[in-house]
């Protein structure tokens, strides 16, 4: 069985839903870090005020008894707490009043899915668009990818992330000795998600003054996979290299637009002697490398080194001094709609990347050593890693 899910729910509505498939039994979870993973995105400085309305939890609803899961598809749902200043605003029954009771958009924001989504869905109230396209939905991504998590951990793999940059200001190369606890560690107790206190610091002050010119900024955030046997993914066709599946997933997150693996673009400007990473062998390691330039991908396969993904988020498309745009009612040009908005959610997004990476990775991994249990799970990782050791 294909690992899948599906989210449901509009940002002002009553919550998020998703359904995961595919999951073994006897996978137990741990709630309260599946918590602390929606808790990690609502984070970061520069977000607007919806993060102090919202408090994010997950209740699971299916698939889960006595902390484990059975084999049924696993329900999640994710409350919104601003959905009680919404009731009748969103509400599936028809509301007494026009436009202003209906809170309805029709001046489209350059950057949102509003314009598109509108024509596309003939919708004239392109709330009926935006509800659905706001980033709001990542939070059933991260709850989801949260599960996966920690599938991967009781297989001694871990996935940290981290800010690259934000508005071009770029955080100094992580030190090559840092692990994954430490990483984590250090990133949680910075409100943008970097180890230097130096960078963080201009990184907080130039959100701050991005915000105060009601303008918003971008930037790149970085993942790495650690602990990964060789061979999730596969050559053998296009949509089963998992280095794909992971540039898919990174530039479906809400303002992403580019996705690098290991050295990424910069790999055109080298000779191959500086990209490629060369195959050393010792009894205690077994076969890995002398480098990692490639971010642990050889023909869609993990080459046992850490997966390195880089995202770019483009800057938050809802501004306080508006960009032009053209009323639908009219077609006359008009600013755009403003809605309440972030003017920076890259650490928030660093996060989300995090969580859908890992997705990925899980889903190769039980199509890797698939069973419809842990235990057998297990026993096929088992033999897998023998048969690499003796290989
Ligand atoms: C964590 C996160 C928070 C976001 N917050 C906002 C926001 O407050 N306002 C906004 O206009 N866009 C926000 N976005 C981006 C939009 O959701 C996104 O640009 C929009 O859905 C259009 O999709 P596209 O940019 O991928 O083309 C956010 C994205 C992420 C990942
Ligand atoms: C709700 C979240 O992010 C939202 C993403 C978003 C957008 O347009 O993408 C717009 C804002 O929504 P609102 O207008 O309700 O403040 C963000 O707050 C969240 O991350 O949980």
């Amino acid at each position: 069985m294909t690992l899948r899910y599906l989210t449901a729910g509009e940002t002002h509505g009553p919550q998020l839903t998703a359904i995961i498939e595919g999951l073994p039994s006897n996978l137990e979870l741990d709630f309260e870090a599946l918590n602390f993973q929606l808790q990690r995105r609502q984070k970061g400085h520069g977000r607007g005020r919806r993060m102090q309305i919202e408090q994010d939890t997950a209740q699971i609803v299916g698939g889960v008894r006595h902390g484990r899961t059975t084999g049924a598809p696993v329900a999640l749902v994710v409350a919104n707490n601003d959905w009680k200043h919404w009731t009748s605003v969103m509400n599936v029954e028809p509301i007494e009043g026009g436009d202003e009771a209906k809170r309805r958009v029709h001046r489209p924001r350059p950057g949102h899915a509003d314009l598109n989504g509108g024509i596309k869905y003939e919708q004239k109230d392109l709330r009926n668009i935006l509800e659905r396209s706001s980033a709001r939905e990542t939070a059933a991504r991260v709850a989801v990818g949260a599960v996966a998590r920690q599938l991967l951990a009781d297989f001694g793999i871990r996935v940290a992330g981290h800010v690259v940059s934000i508005g071009g200001i770029k955080a100094p190369p992580l030190p090559a000795d840092i692990g994954v606890d430490e990483l984590i560690e250090r990133t949680e107790a910075s409100s943008v998600r970097v180890i230097d206190a130096e960078t963080e610091q201009r990184m907080i002050e130039l959100i701050d003054k991005t915000k105060a010119d009601g303008d918003s900024i971008g930037g790149v955030v970085e993942c790495i996979v650690t602990g990964l046997p060789i061979g999730l993914g596969s050559h053998v066709q296009w949509d089963r290299k998992l280095d794909g599946r992971i540039a898919q997933a990174v530039v479906s997150i809400n303002a992403f637009k580019g996705v690098e693996i290991g050295i990424g673009f910069e790999a055109a400007d080298r000779p191959g002697s500086q990209v490629h990473d060369e195959i050393l062998y010792t009894e205690e390691k077994g076969y890995h490398r002398a480098s990692n330039r490639l971010g642990g991908f050889e023909g869609g396969m993990t080459n046992g080194e850490p997966i390195v993904v880089r995202g770019v988020m483009k800057p938050i498309p809802t501004l306080y001094k508006p960009l032009k745009s053209v009323d639908i009612d009219t077609r006359e040009p008009f600013t755009a709609q403003v809605e309440r908005s972030d003017a920076c959610a890259v650490p928030a997004a660093s996060v989300v990347m995090e969580n859908v990476v890992v997705w990925e990775v899980a889903k190769a991994f039980l199509e890797k050593f698939g069973g419809d249990s842990m235990e057998e799970i297990r026993a096929n990782y088992d033999n897998y890693m023998k048969q690499t050791r003796d290989y």
